[in-house]
């Protein structure tokens, strides 16, 4: 079991082999037990103090010391933005589950990208991906692109990093900085789910505005692994992520040998059921802003580069008032996920490992079936229960993969959902 360390950001110092961790300064001449002090950067040297994020490491080896990286070969379906294999495309795209693999499938090789925004060379957008896997992987990656927001929709996973360990089940989420080496394990056998890529800016907690200072995901829920490493010299693979590409090289020791860190750069998880989800008590349907977990600003105020938002269990006490998502056109992009249950505005086609795309400006909302039940429902307070729907949100247009536009997973009528709505009827 490991120990986690409360808060989100927050500055940590922890050791897993006492004294290890130098004291009151980050390179002294001689640190404790010959370790090896490194800085990792989250952002620039110069980056405002409110902004800046790093983290110092003590470690058996610097990590300096590997052999060249070399092309990988494996990976053929990550891709990364700028994402132009096929023309950007107004329609709204809907996908059933990945199915499981056939074959035995680590994490990363599991890993399929559906389409994304931005550029990684420009670090703006973000990368959309899902997994599923069915072995634990024994090897190590890292994404020099971007962090990395993992968001488990079927079995649990043990992801060891450089700075610790991570235990997440469906309903929580792990976030990994950019470069941080990780492995992830499966205690199930099998997993499967989502993972944003974020090139931009770090993601952070929102502001709450007019709701307080409390409310929304709290910063003490948010949990940070402590210090953990092994002390392995047998030989290990470590796969990067570097400028869309992927890269490989060979390391003779585990590159989990970080004895001791401090700072505020560091891998952690949440549990989505912490959420302390706040709505109308009135009338209407609030914009789904209100369920933000995490946002990546750009930098026009209030226009993320990448908010990640939820739609969990809650009560709906609305009167007069259309209950499940409206229609709308959104300036924002909007790829969703579903984790557990059923979604308010869709009666079917969205499954659990399922996934929809509804670009910039396009027209979606509630489908059909679930229309006509809203407009009949009786309006007393009602649980919306074991539920658990995501959005990516970003302000870029979402373009997707040559190979999410081919999969026999893409639903070809999905259009069809909302091509039944009887006209108005205006008075004669
Ligand atoms: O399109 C969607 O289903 C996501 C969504 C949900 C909501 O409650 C309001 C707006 C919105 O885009
Ligand atoms: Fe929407």
């Amino acid at each position: 079991m490991t120990n986690y360390l409360p808060g989100f950001a927050n500055h940590h110092a922890t050791e897993a082999v006492s004294g290890a961790l130098p004291i009151g300064r980050n390179s002294p001449q001689k640190v404790p037990f010959g370790l090896y002090a490194e800085q990792l950067s989250g952002t620039a040297f110069t980056a405002p103090r409110s902004e800046n994020r790093r983290a110092w490491l003590y470690r058996l080896r610097p990590t300096a010391n590997h052999a060249p990286f070399t092309a990988y070969s494996g990976g053929k379906l990550v891709r990364s933005g700028p994402f132009d294999e096929v023309p950007p495309s107004p329609n709204r795209l809907r996908w059933d589950p990945l199915p499981m693999p056939a074959k035995p499938t680590d994490w990363l090789d599991g890993l399929v990208t559906y389409g994304g925004g931005g550029d990684v060379g420009a670090q703006t957008g973000v990368g959309i991906h899902l997994y599923a896997a069915n072995r634990s992987m024994e090897r190590a990656f890292f994404s020099s692109d971007g962090e990395m927001l993992i968001v488990p929709e079927r079995g649990r996973l043990v992801i060891d990093t450089e700075m610790g360990r991570i235990e997440v089940a469906p309903l929580q989420i792990a976030l990994i900085p950019r470069g941080v080496r990780f492995r992830v394990a499966l205690p199930d056998g099998e997993a499967r789910g989502y993972v944003c890529e974020n090139y931009g800016a770090l993601f952070r907690l929102p502001d709450l505005g007019p709701i307080g200072a409390n409310g929304l995901a709290n910063p003490r829920d948010f949990e940070t692994p402590v210090a953990w490493f092994e002390d392995d010299d047998r030989p290990v693979q470590v796969v990067q992520k570097f400028g869309g590409g992927l890269w490989e090289t060979q390391l003779d020791h585990s590159p989990f040998d970080v004895v001791a860190w401090h700072g505020n750069l560091a891998p952690c998880r949440y549990d989505l059921t912490r959420f302390n989800t706040i709505n109308t008590v009135s009338f209407d349907h609030p914009d789904p802003s209100i369920f933000t977990v995490l946002t990546s600003p750009s930098d026009t105020p209030g226009t993320a580069n990448c908010d990640f938002v939820i739609f969990p269990p809650r009560w709906m006490v609305a009167e007069d008032t259309f209950r499940p998502p409206w229609f709308h056109r959104n300036v924002m992009s909007e790829f969703m996920g579903l984790i557990q249950g059923a979604y308010d505005a869709k009666e079917g086609g969205f499954a659990p490992g399922g996934a929809s795309l509804h670009n910039q400006m396009n027209g979606h909302g509630p489908d059909q079936a679930s229309y006509e039940k809203a407009v009949a429902a009786e309006l007393k307070p009602q649980k919306v229960d074991n539920t658990m729907a995501f959005m990516f949100e970003t302000r870029l247009p979402v373009r997707p993969t040559r190979w999410a536009s081919e999969t026999p997973t893409a639903q070809l009528d999905y259009d069809d959902v909302w091509s039944g709505f009887a006209k108005a009827r205006l008075p004669e």
